[in-house]
């Protein structure tokens, strides 16, 4: 991997009033890996995910996107940096008056591109990737949940970013949805070399996609290694956190509820 990560977080802090979500983040994001982020709720993942590309302004530190510092932009400048960060968002955040191609052109859009072939071209080819083409006129109210993640997907990456974030990419789906939203993942890392980072409490997903696992806890990175450390790993909160174990007994032989 090259020295130069993409992104590096040095010392970063954040707090909403007195409460203090992130308590000194240190992180290394190198190109063209696949990073999970792991931690209970409320540890302080979609807070980190939000202030990477400048959409919180961190109480402290700093976030360097390739050469940029980014704590210290503005909103306009901060439009660059987020043509190479792409962000799915949770629940996708699908705009529900504009049809799935209206929504994938919209960073587009947004982003000043005025040529109507270049933004067909370029959303025929996101929609592409997450394999929706056929899609392109319906609303999202017509979609189901699977299909509106992956216009999410498509609308993050259609700016081609280096680097998408995904926010619960796989809250809600099925097992069988959630395999092909992975896939995708990997696929954009293995055929258009972008880098991700992603947050997620699906294990399997976890073992499927990650090169790097992190592990927040109390707004701190409690744990760091690869798939395999963390599948052999004998910390016990980690074990318990991976098996989704609460640690309150289950009876061996459930009895039949009394009111039945
Ligand atoms: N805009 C906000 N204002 C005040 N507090 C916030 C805000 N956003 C997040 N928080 C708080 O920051 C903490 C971390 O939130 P965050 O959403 O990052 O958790 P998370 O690790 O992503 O949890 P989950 O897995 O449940 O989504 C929580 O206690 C949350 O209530």
């Amino acid at each position: 991997m090259p020295d130069e990560p993409f992104i590096r977080v040095r010392n970063l802090k954040h707090r909403f009033g007195s409460h203090e979500v992130l308590r000194g983040i240190n992180l290394d994001i190198h190109r063209g890996e696949t990073l999970v982020l792991l931690g209970g709720s409320g540890a302080g993942k979609s807070v980190l995910l939000k202030l990477l590309p400048g959409l919180l302004k961190p109480t402290s530190g700093t976030i360097h996107i390739e050469d940029t510092e980014i704590s210290c932009l503005n909103e306009r400048q901060l439009g660059s940096i987020r043509k190479k960060v792409g962000m799915m968002f949770q629940g996708g955040a699908l705009f529900d008056s504009m049809s799935v191609g209206q929504n994938v052109a919209f960073p587009l859009r947004e982003g000043g591109i005025r040529d109507e072939n270049e933004i067909t071209t370029r959303v025929d080819r996101a929609l592409s990737i997450v394999r929706l083409n056929e899609q392109q006129n319906k609303m999202p109210a017509d979609l189901s949940g699977g299909m509106r993640k992956r216009v999410a997907l498509a609308r993050a990456v259609v700016d081609r970013p280096a680097c998408v974030l995904y926010d619960e990419p796989h809250a809600g789906l099925d097992p069988i949805t959630a395999d092909t939203i992975d896939h995708m993942i990997r696929d954009l890392q293995h055929n258009h070399g972008m880098t991700n980072v992603v947050v997620t409490h699906e294990m399997r997903s976890v073992f499927h996609i990650a090169d790097r696992v992190l592990f927040l806890k109390d707004g701190q990175i409690a744990w760091e290694g690869s798939p395999a450390e963390l599948q052999s790993t004998s910390d016990p909160e980690l074990r318990a956190f991976i098996s989704g174990d609460s640690g309150e007994a289950w009876p061996e032989n459930p009895v039949t509820p009394a009111h039945r």
